[in-house]
C-alpha cells in the first residue's frame, strides 16, 4: 500500500501529491484523512494522506515517518472542498485543507477522562426502595456519559452512591474525550415555536417542500425587513431538516453572534447544538467539534469557518445576514463563505437560505433578475409593529445655525424625550476611539502610524493608536515636527461621543459596545445584557450596535454621521453605507412604541441614505444596478486583486510593474486597472501595490492570474515580494 501525502508547506510550487510506502507497522491504521509525518528532504514534516494506492508505484518510495493520531483529522466532504477552494481561489491546497481543520491542529492532545453510562441490561432502580440510585438513573438516561463527580452532583448525592452503582454492574465506565461540560450555557428554559405569520409560514413552507425534494438545487434569498422574524424561519426549517434526519449549518457574521443569539438557538435545539465562534477557548472548540464529528451535534452555529464543519451530510445551510463583508475572509484562502456555502450544497443536495433585510446586490440579481436563487420575501414586521420613521439631518445647516457640536438641535431633543420617557437610545458611530485626526495647526503635520500608512487614533487613555497594527504611543504635548503646542485633535470616535453626551445628560446611564470595551470575555454579554434589562438609558457604538440587536426598548437611534463609509474609496461605499444605516436603523421600534431614527449627514441627498430613509431597497438596487453598470463593476462583471507587498517600496512597485506586463502577454482577455498603490499604502511596514483584473467571465481571470504568477516566480528575482490573489475582492483597501 501506497499513500498519497499533501505537505504542509503552502507554497504553490510544492501544490501536488507526494507518495510514501506504508510500513508494516502502520498498515490498517493509515487512511484519507490520517495526519502523518514523512521524511521531505532533509527534515520530517506533517503532512495529510489524501489517498491510497492499492498498486505499488514502480519507483523506489520512502516510508512514512509516523501517524499523528489515531482517528482521521478531515473527511472525505471536506478534502472535496479544500481541493475545490484551491482551484477556485488559487491558493495552495494544503493551505485550503489547513484552513478547513484548524480547530483539530490547535490541540496537542485531546484529554481523556472516564465517563460513565447506564448499563445495557442492568436492573432499575426502585425510587421507593433506593430513591438516591433511582435519582441517579435518571440523569444518567438523560445525559450519559458524565463523570462520577459530574453525575454524582447532577443527582445531588454522594460519589459513593454512583461507586456502589458501578460495583453492582448498573453503570459501566469508558473513557472518552473530555468535553469541557457542554451543558454548562444551556439556557434554563426551553423556547416553543411561537405561530408563523403568513409570510413566514408561506416562506417556511417554500423552505420544507425544497427539503423534501432533496435535490440539491434550491438556493433562497430571504429578503425579509428588519424585525420581520427571520430568525424564526430560519428555527422552524432547522426544525423541520431535524425532523428529516438532516444536519443544518446556521452561520452568523461573529459580531452578531451574541449571547443571545446562541441562547435562542439552545432553548429550542439544546444539545443538538454546537456553537463556534472566536471567544472559545481553543479546548472548547474542539469540544465542540468532536461533537460534531460523532453526530451528537446536529446543528452548528458559528462565524464565518463554521461552513467547513465536519458534519457528514449538511442537509440544509444558512447565512443570516448573508451580504455581510465578514464572510469574506481577508487572508489566505480568501474565500468567501456563500460561495463555499452554494458548493457544499452541490456536494451535499443541501438546501441554501441566504437571509437578509439589505441582500449584496450579487445575490438579489440572482434573486430578482431571472436568476438561480428564489426570492422570498417578509415586507413587514412581526406583529402590528411598523418600520420606524427615518429623519435626515443636513449637518451644514446644522453649522449655518451655529451648531459646531457632535449633536443637532433635533437630536438632542428627542434624547431629552426619551429620557424623560425611559425609553432607550442606540447612538451609532463607525469609529472607536476619541479623535481619530491629531494634527499641528501650525506646521500641518498629522500624526501617523510609524508602520502604517494610517493616522493615529488618539483614545481616552491619553495614547495614540494605530487601528491596524496595533502600534501605540503616549500622545505628545508638542508637536514632533516643529514643537508647537497647538495640536488639533479633529475627528471623533465613540469614546468622544460617550463623553459628550455624559456632559451634555449628565443624568443619564450610558455604555459604550466597541471593540475596546469588549475586551475581557463576558463583557460583551454584560454590556448588552445591562441595556437591555433597561440598566442603562444609552447605548453608544460602532457597528456592534448595528447588527441583530433586538431590544425592545429602544425608540430611538441616531447615526451621528453618516458619510463615514459613503466616501471609502471602494465601489461598494454605497452598497455599504444603505446596508448600514438600514441596518442600524432597524435596531428602533422593535418594542410596543413605534420607532424614530435620526441620520445626520452632509451628504442629505445620496441616493443611499434617501433610500435607507425610505426603508426602499429595491430602490437602492435599481439605482446601485444602473451605476455599476455604467461603470463595468459586479455583479456585471468579474473582479481580481493582486496585492503585491514587500518591505522596499522600489521593489514592490517593480515586481508590480512585471505583474501587470505579464498579465497584458497572456491570451485571457482582461481588463488591466493599475499597476497603482494601494488605498492604504503601507501596512506592519510593509508597501503595498495592487492590480485589479476585470472580465466578463471569472475563468478568464483565474487564467490570467495564473499565468502572470508562473511568469513570476519563474523569471523575476524579487524574491522578497509577496503576492498574494483574491479572486472577487470585497475590500479594495
Ligand atoms: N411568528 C412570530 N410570533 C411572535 N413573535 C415572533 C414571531 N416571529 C418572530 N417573532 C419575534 O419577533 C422579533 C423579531 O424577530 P427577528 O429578530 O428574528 O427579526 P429579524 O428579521 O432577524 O430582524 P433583523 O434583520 O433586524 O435582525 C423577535 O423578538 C422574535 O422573537
Ligand atoms: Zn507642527
Ligand atoms: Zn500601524
Amino acid at each position: 500500500m501506497q499513500a498519497e501525502v499533501l505537505v504542509s508547506i503552502a507554497h504553490h510550487q510544492v501544490d501536488k501529491v507526494f507518495y510514501y510506502n506504508i510500513p508494516p507497522s502502520l498498515a490498517g491504521r493509515v487512511q484519507v484523512g490520517s495526519r502523518v509525518l514523512v521524511p521531505f528532504g532533509r527534515r520530517k514534516i506533517e503532512g495529510y494522506v489524501v489517498g491510497l494506492n492499492p498498486a505499488p508505484n514502480q519507483e523506489e518510495l520512502k516510508d512514512l515517518a509516523a501517524l499523528l493520531d489515531e482517528d482521521p483529522v478531515f473527511t472525505p466532504l471536506q478534502l472535496a472542498l479544500a481541493r475545490w477552494m484551491a482551484a477556485y481561489y488559487l491558493c495552495p491546497t494544503v493551505k485550503a485543507l489547513r484552513a478547513i481543520i484548524w480547530p483539530l491542529l490547535q490541540i496537542k492532545g485531546p484529554k481523556k477522562v472516564k465517563g460513565l453510562w447506564p448499563a445495557v441490561c442492568g436492573n432499575v432502580p426502585d425510587p421507593r426502595r433506593a430513591p438516591k440510585s433511582a435519582a441517579v438513573w435518571e440523569v444518567i438516561q438523560a445525559r450519559p456519559g458524565l463523570t462520577r463527580k459530574e453525575l454524582a452532583e447532577a443527582a445531588g448525592v454522594s460519589p459513593r452512591v454512583v461507586d456502589s452503582m458501578v460495583a453492582r454492574g448498573l453503570l459501566t465506565s469508558k473513557e472518552r474525550i473530555e468535553l469541557r461540560d457542554p451543558c454548562r450555557n444551556l439556557p434554563e428554559k426551553r423556547s416553543f415555536p411561537p405561530v408563523l405569520y403568513g409570510e413566514q409560514l408561506r416562506a417556511v413552507k417554500k423552505i420544507i417542500e425544497a427539503l423534501d425534494k432533496n435535490d440539491g438545487r434550491h438556493v433562497f434569498l430571504l429578503h425579509g425587513v428588519t424585525g420581520s422574524g427571520k430568525t424564526e424561519v430560519y428555527l422552524q426549517a432547522i426544525a423541520a431538516a431535524l425532523n428529516r434526519g438532516k444536519q443544518a449549518i446556521v452561520l452568523v457574521p461573529e459580531i452578531a453572534l451574541t449571547p443571545q443569539m446562541i441562547d435562542i438557538f439552545r432553548s429550542r435545539f439544546g444539545h443538538q447544538v454546537a456553537v463556534l465562534h472566536s471567544r472559545l477557548s481553543d479546548g472548547e472548540r474542539y469540544d465542540e467539534y468532536h461533537r460534531l464529528r460523532t453526530g451528537e451535534a446536529k446543528v452548528v452555529l458559528g462565524a464565518r469557518s463554521a461552513i467547513f464543519s465536519p458534519l457528514e451530510k449538511p442537509g440544509l445551510i444558512i447565512l443570516d445576514e448573508e451580504h455581510e463583508p465578514s464572510y469574506k475572509q481577508e487572508e489566505s484562502p480568501r474565500y468567501h463563505a456563500r460561495t463555499v456555502a452554494l458548493r457544499l450544497a452541490g456536494y451535499t443536495g443541501a438546501v441554501v437560505v441566504l437571509g437578509s433585510a439589505t441582500p449584496s446586490l450579487e445575490s438579489y440579481c440572482q434573486a430578482a433578475g431571472g436568476g438561480t436563487y428564489q426570492l422570498l420575501e417578509l415586507n413587514q414586521r412581526v406583529g402590528e409593529l411598523t418600520l420606524p420613521s427615518v429623519h435626515l439631518i443636513d449637518l451644514r445647516r446644522e453649522l449655518r445655525k451655529g451648531n459646531k457640536g457632535i449633536f443637532s438641535e433635533a437630536l438632542q431633543e428627542a434624547i431629552t424625550d426619551r429620557l424623560s420617557r425611559r425609553e432607550q437610545v442606540i447612538l451609532f458611530l463607525n469609529r472607536r476611539g476619541y479623535s481619530t485626526l491629531v494634527v499641528c495647526r501650525e506646521c500641518g503635520l498629522v500624526l501617523k502610524c510609524p508602520h502604517c500608512d494610517i493616522s493615529l487614533t488618539y483614545h481616552a487613555s491619553g495614547r495614540l493608536r494605530c487601528h491596524y497594527c496595533n502600534y501605540s504611543v503616549m500622545a505628545p504635548s508638542l508637536c514632533p515636527g516643529c514643537g508647537s503646542h497647538y495640536v488639533a485633535y479633529l475627528g471623533m470616535g465613540t469614546q468622544k461621543v460617550e463623553q459628550e453626551i455624559r456632559r451634555l445628560f449628565p443624568a443619564a446611564r450610558v455604555l459604550r459596545l466597541d471593540s475596546d470595551t469588549v475586551g475581557r470575555r463576558g463583557a460583551h454579554r454584560e454590556i448588552i445584557e445591562t441595556f437591555r434589562e433597561g440598566e442603562a438609558d444609552i447605548l453608544v457604538g460602532t457597528q456592534m450596535v448595528a447588527k441583530g440587536l433586538d431590544i425592545p426598548g429602544v425608540t430611538l437611534v441616531g447615526v451621528i454621521n453618516a458619510d463615514i463609509s459613503l466616501h471609502m474609496p471602494d465601489f461598494r461605499a454605497s452598497e455599504r453605507t444603505f446596508q448600514l444605516l438600514t441596518q442600524v436603523a432597524g435596531r428602533s421600534g422593535r418594542g410596543k412604541k413605534k420607532g424614530e431614527v435620526m441620520i445626520q449627514t452632509y451628504s442629505p441627498e445620496h441616493y443611499a441614505i434617501t433610500c435607507a430613509q425610505n426603508h426602499d431597497y429595491r430602490g437602492f438596487y435599481r439605482r446601485e444596478m444602473a451605476m455599476r453598470r455604467a461603470l463595468g463593476y459586479p455583479p456585471f462583471t468579474h473582479l481580481a486583486r493582486l496585492l503585491v507587498t514587500g518591505k522596499l517600496e522600489r521593489e514592490v512597485q517593480e515586481a508590480a510593474d512585471f505583474l501587470a506586463q505579464a498579465v497584458r502577454t497572456t491570451n485571457a482577455p482582461v481588463e488591466l486597472l493599475g499597476p497603482a498603490p494601494a488605498p492604504i499604502g503601507r501596512i506592519k511596514d510593509r508597501y503595498r501595490w495592487h492590480l485589479v483584473l476585470k472580465a466578463p467571465v471569472q475563468n478568464f481571470l483565474r487564467e490570467a492570474a495564473t499565468a502572470a504568477l508562473n511568469d513570476f516566480y519563474n523569471m523575476s528575482n524579487y524574491r522578497r515580494v509577496q503576492v498574494s490573489i483574491d479572486i472577487a475582492p470585497q475590500s479594495m483597501m
